[in-house]
């Protein structure tokens, strides 16, 4: 079962692995001429009713699959409007192969002439609201026939998702829909084929980016709509908490703040001053500071970076513990903090973003090449009750149910502090998104990063990577 806008990222995945959208709609047609093939013998008269989107450019591909049949195409709208390229193209080499083809520029000029089949490609996981002209008049007529209709992945006006449908929606006797089942059809009273059109498995397996999209979002213009993130760590190391909390900020959070130990709070303080740096008192974290900590965190709706340079005194586990048991948030727990979560009982939502050894010394599996054993790291994330990216030259998230691989980044990301930068951005994230999409996400833009900076194979520092986030993250480039 996939919802649209997975839908969306998985064909997207698929044309950064080299199978284009335009193949897929090759695909989706041949599946829909099957459909009609399957409702009426060779020969019979075929509507098809087509509007501007790719759901159309589907139907158009399906006509010249549909040589032994009486065809005739009806598009709602002008050529010109046909929203897409390769809609348009399917539609233009129709014209160029003198198929039969109408525009319908009014709905009242809309005739269907008594078909044996209406192909229903008005609208597909594309639509917006309630149905307006001329689809909505087309619709209607579509219901008065008394032909078979098949439908084009959706019936049009019905929500892919939901099954919702709007006044007027088409009633099909028959659905065609692409690559997996939709949540939406199944509470429709409808037969439904699901076609294979060719999409690699490894789109859904491996983050593409696709799946930045999903982060792609209308961001909060508002200071705080974008999240906050709030790095308790440093003690024994300074670099590692300053470098998370930069990168939470190029990830696009509005504030990004560190508790750190008084003593290195000069340090901390100098690295740049786009942080907010809140001292207590000592120089490792114990469990005086939690309570504060904790009021802090909650009172502000932060996002948590729990780890990064804390270090492993017994007070510093001791306070995270405390911590976690008490804290009801979202936190990204990472380094010298992760040994706690095995043993830890929380209401926190977590994010665990373990390298392959503090996974082993998690209770995980202990191996090299993770992605060899997705299956064992996903029952470990099921056992965990947590989300779980395990780093690695290739990582694996997963949250118990669902496994990604996530194969973006250089040879040069094994420099120090590239978990760090990781750990800010999936804090970043996860301020506004789902966590298991925030730790898809997040490898993918800090590799993605790593990327772009290609010239620096060798010498490649951590710090590096901050600059180039924001292009990883929101840039065209995402070849
Ligand atoms: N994304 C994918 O993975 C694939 C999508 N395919 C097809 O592409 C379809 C989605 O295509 P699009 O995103 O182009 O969207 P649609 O083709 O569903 O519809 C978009 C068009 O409908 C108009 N519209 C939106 N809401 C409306 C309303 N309430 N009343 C009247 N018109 C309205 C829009 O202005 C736009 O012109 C899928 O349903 C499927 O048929 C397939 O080609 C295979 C792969
Ligand atoms: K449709």
């Amino acid at each position: 079962m996939i919802t649209a806008e997975r839908m969306a990222a998985v064909d997207r995945n698929a044309a950064a692995l080299g199978v284009s959208q335009k193949q897929l709609m090759e695909s989706s047609g041949n599946a829909v001429a099957a459909a009609v093939r399957d409702a009426a013998d060779a020969g019979s008269r075929v509507a098809i009713v087509a509007g501007r989107g790719n759901n159309g450019g589907d139907a158009f591909v399906a006509a010249r699959f549909l040589k032994d049949y009486d065809v005739t195409v009806h598009l709602l709208g002008r050529p010109e409007t046909i929203t897409t390229d390769i809609a348009r193209e399917n539609w233009d080499a129709l014209v160029e192969a003198d198929c039969d083809t109408r525009v319908v520029r009014d709905s009242r000029d809309l005739e269907l002439d008594d078909p044996d089949v209406v192909v229903d490609a008005m609208l597909g996981t594309g639509i917006t609201g309630s149905l307006r002209e001329p689809e909505a008049s087309a619709a209607r007529l579509v219901n008065e026939t008394n032909a078979t209709v098949v439908a084009v992945d959706v019936p049009s006006g019905v929500d892919a998702n939901t099954g919702d449908a709007a006044d007027g929606a088409v009633e099909a006797d028959r659905v065609v829909t692409f690559h997996d089942a939709k949540p939406g059809l199944e509470e429709l009273d409808t037969p439904v084929t699901v076609a294979d059109i060719g999409i690699p498995e490894a789109a859904e397996l491996f983050v593409g980016p696709g799946d930045r999209r999903i982060v792609d979002r209308a961001r909060g213009a508002h200071k705080g709509e974008n999240g906050r993130v709030f790095v308790i760590g440093g003690g024994p190391y300074t670099g590692a908490p300053a470098m998370s909390a930069q990168a939470a900020l190029r990830a696009g959070a509005d504030l990004s703040f560190v508790a750190c130990p008084d003593r290195i709070f000069d340090v901390l303080a100098s690295y740049t001053e786009d942080l907010i740096v809140q001292p207590y008192d000592g120089d490792h974290l114990t469990p005086d500071q939690v309570d504060e900590l904790v009021d802090t965190a909650e009172s502000h709706d932060d996002v948590v970076v729990l780890g990064p340079g804390l270090g492993t005194h017994d007070e510093t586990l001791e306070a995270v513990e405390q911590f976690l048991s008490s804290f009801a948030g979202k936190a990204v727990v990472d380094a010298d903090a992760l040994s706690v979560v095995p043993d830890v009982d929380t209401d926190a939502t977590l994010v665990c973003t373990p390298n392959s050894h503090e996974l082993a010394e998690m209770g995980g599996p202990d191996v090299d090449s993770l992605r060899e054993h997705t299956d064992e790291i996903e029952s470990f994330a099921a056992d965990l009750g947590h989300v779980v990216l395990a780093k690695g030259k290739d990582d694996v998230i997963s949250d118990g149910e669902t496994t990604r691989v996530c194969r973006a980044g250089t040879p040069g990301m094994t420099v120090g502090g590239t978990g760090d930068t990781l750990a800010g951005i999936t804090a970043a994230l996860l301020a506004t998104q789902d966590a298991f999409d925030a730790a898809c996400v997040a490898p993918f833009v800090n590799g993605r990063a790593a990327e772009l900076l290609d010239d620096r194979h060798n010498g490649l520092l951590a710090s590096d990577l901050l600059d180039a986030l924001p292009r990883a993250l929101w840039g065209d480039d995402d070849e």
